[in-house]
């Protein structure tokens, strides 16, 4: 059983343009709650406006095997099948939970699955999407980050992913970034007191 002297594990996952990044940035400014995003390393490129340590770890594959090999990912996945390697790097996760910390992990649908094959995880789960499948393209050709080739395969994985939906806890639409954003802390905090009631 958890208690709220230790952090709690939280599983944001969705389609690729659904607006996960944008939403956990806000939430951890606005939610008043320990939250800390735990930080995954890939082997894929950073974009412009990334930085190594913030978005991701920016890892070259063999130095991603090597952690894998390690035992350092808590879950990896290749996510949209074209030889990027996402993980979650495990002392992420131990050292926030650890401090008392919210830990969200923002991974894909299939990562999410593994994590939740560990039963002494317990992770609140939320599968965050814009309603759509055009605003969800309209967002990724607005991002401008993703070649047309990438933008296509996205929305191509996004079908099974949305399909898997129904495995989540939580489904919150990402209309507007301060609604979504106000909502998953509203499910967030209903679990915070959740964990003061199993205390007494
Ligand atoms: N399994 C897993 N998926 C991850 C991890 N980090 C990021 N992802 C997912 O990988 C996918 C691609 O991420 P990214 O390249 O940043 O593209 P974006 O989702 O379009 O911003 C998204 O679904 C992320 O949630 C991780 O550590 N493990
Ligand atoms: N509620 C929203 N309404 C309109 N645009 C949004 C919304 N949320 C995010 N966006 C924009 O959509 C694009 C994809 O968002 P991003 O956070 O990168 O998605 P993800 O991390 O899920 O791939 C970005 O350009 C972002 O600014």
């Amino acid at each position: 059983m958890k208690t709220n002297t230790e952090g709690r594990l939280v599983i944001i996952s969705g389609p690729s343009g659904a607006g996960k990044s944008t939403v956990v940035r806000s939430l951890i400014q606005e939610c008043p709650l320990p939250l800390v995003l735990s930080v995954s390393a890939t082997t894929r490129p950073p974009r412009p406006d990334e930085r190594d340590g913030r978005e991701y770890y920016f890892l070259s594959s063999q130095q991603f095997e090597e952690l894998r090999r390690d035992g350092q990912f808590l879950e990896c996945e290749e996510v949209f099948g074209r030889g990027h390697w996402y993980g979650t790097l495990r002392p992420q996760v131990t050292t926030g939970l650890k401090q008392g910390q919210w830990v969200i992990l923002e991974i894909d649908v299939q990562g999410a699955m593994r994590v939740l094959e560990d039963k002494d995880l317990q992770p609140i789960t939320i599968f965050l999407h814009p309603g759509g499948i055009e605003e969800l393209e309209q967002r990724l050709r607005a991002r401008g980050t993703e070649t047309e080739e990438a933008i296509t395969r996205r929305l191509e994985v996004s079908v099974g992913e949305l399909a898997l939906m129904h495995r989540y806890r939580h489904e919150v639409i990402n209309d507007t970034v301060e609604r979504a954003t106000s909502e998953i802390c509203e499910i967030l905090k209903s679990y915070q007191e959740r964990n003061a009631c199993s205390k007494s």
